[in-house]
């Protein structure tokens, strides 16, 4: 027999089911899922909405939702409950009565009577006495923790490198829906012409006070609209978009991308190029290099050039300083950017800190090899952690001493938030990913 259909709620545990087993991203899983049981319409909407917002609220709900429960209950049924909540307490337009209704439904479908009559029994508890008052909680890295649904070493470790209040704001930041934003492909349109296509298509668009080239939609998804799809967009956040300004680029320049897939500064760095010079893109993985490829090849670009490569050994697969400028946008920790992967902030761990920071900084010794004299070198990650970008720069500036800090040239009006040489963007900053660059330059001639 052909397997039934899900609905949204059930959908909704599934992808939560299998993020708490696996750790397999949401993103992947909600595409798969959403094909899968034929979801379509607004409730494509609605199944994003549960599955994310219960997983950025998880601390939280499970604080909420602990009162009322007084036996050990399986795995699947904390997610039912917690995705349950989740709408009565965050979601205005669904009526408690249909939450629970639906609830109890999926209940009796998974397990037996008892565990139908025991979700009914906590949700109905919970309507009727109320939420648990987070004021209890005393310890303010706790309170942080739980009220904004984050790992208490993390907020530890934030608090320790940017201060609690800092650290407050960047976790209630993460807990906004991610505004998107587009670059425009400006070889081929200019902004405002492009911005006047995807109203066209019935998109709601507002220029960016922040990169001269970007979009951001307030109503509609970038990634399927016409223009897209034609080349004359890419969806990036705005904190990405500030690399290739950190670049310096002038035309003709010969430049090298050791991370690069899936192709996002690649192509900016292309673009801004303008046919002229060549960008060459490294990745660590085959089917990834297909994804720059192909990325160009939408945007028209003829200045890419694309090899599978393990940036570790790169200077022995190329001429000694060749290049007029390399980037690094390093793997990283990925903190900068919760709010689109919200799981992330249960699956890293303090180890993963340490060894992306072994394997960064194995790249940048690497890279450094192939800037020529005068040259530029850019280093950035979206992360936000101390420890990984500053003390990766410290421990650069060590090892290769024929660099120096370069003055990074960004946007005007993220300018004022460079320090030092260099920045550390935070999500609440101005709403985009939470983003460190930092630029050297190799000693010598121009
Ligand atoms: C932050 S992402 C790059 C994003 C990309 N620059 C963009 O703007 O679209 C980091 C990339 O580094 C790649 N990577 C990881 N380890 C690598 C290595 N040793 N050599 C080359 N690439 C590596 C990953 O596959 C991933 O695609």
């Amino acid at each position: 027999m052909a397997n039934k259909k899900k609905n949204v709620r059930e959908s909704a545990l599934e992808i939560l089911e299998a993020i708490e087993k696996n750790q397999a991203y949401s993103n992947l899983l909600l595409n798969h899922v959403i094909q899968r049981n034929s979801i379509s319409g607004p409730d494509i909407g609605l199944l994003t909405e549960i599955t994310y917002g219960t997983i950025q609220r998880k601390f939280t709900l499970d604080y909420f939702l602990k009162p009322f429960i007084n036996k050990k209950i399986e795995t699947w049924v904390q997610i039912l409950l917690r995705l349950s909540l989740y709408q009565m307490v965050y979601l205005d337009k669904i009526p408690d009565r249909a939450v629970i209704y639906e609830a109890v439904e999926i209940a009796k479908k998974r397990g037996h009577h008892g565990i139908s009559g025991m979700v009914n029994g906590i949700l109905r508890a919970v309507q009727r006495k109320g939420l648990p008052s987070l004021e209890e909680i005393h310890n303010p890295i706790e309170k942080i923790s739980i009220e904004t649904s984050h790992p208490k070493w993390m907020v530890k470790r934030w608090a320790e490198q940017f201060g609690l209040e800092k650290t407050k704001e960047m976790c209630e930041a993460n807990l906004l829906a991610p505004l998107q934003t587009a670059r425009v492909n400006m070889t081929k349109a200019s902004v405002e012409k492009v911005k006047q296509m995807l109203e066209d298509e019935g998109y709601e668009i507002q220029y960016s006070p922040l990169v001269p080239e970007s979009l951001r939609s307030l109503k509609g998804n970038l990634a399927q609209s016409q223009a897209f799809k034609n080349g004359y967009i890419t969806v990036q956040d705005e904190s990405s978009m500030l690399v290739a300004y950190a670049m310096n680029l002038t035309k003709n320049l010969n430049i090298l991308d050791c991370c690069a897939a899936p192709g996002g500064k690649t192509t900016h760095i292309a673009e801004k190029l303008n046919g002229t010079g060549k960008v060459i893109s490294l990745d660590l993985h085959e089917h990834k290099i297909k994804l720059i490829s192909e990325n160009a090849d939408r945007l028209g670009l003829n200045n890419v050039e694309t090899r599978a490569m393990d940036s570790r050994q790169v200077s022995e697969n190329f001429k000694g300083e060749s290049f007029d400028r390399v980037l690094v946008d390093a793997p990283c920790s990925g903190l900068g950017v919760l709010r689109k992967k919200p799981d992330i902030k249960y699956s890293k761990t303090l180890q993963d800190l340490q060894s992306l920071q072994t394997i960064q900084k194995s790249i940048l010794i690497e890279a450094s090899r192939l800037v020529k004299p005068g040259g530029l070198l850019v280093y950035s990650t979206c992360t936000v952690d101390k420890e990984e970008n500053e003390g990766n720069v410290q421990e650069f500036l060590k090892e290769a001493n024929d660099f120096e800090e370069y003055p990074l040239q960004l946007t005007e009006m993220i300018q004022p938030l460079v320090n030092n040489n260099r920045v550390q963007i935070f999500p609440q900053d101005f709403g985009g990913d939470g983003f460190f660059i930092s630029c050297f330059r190799k000693k010598g001639k121009n």
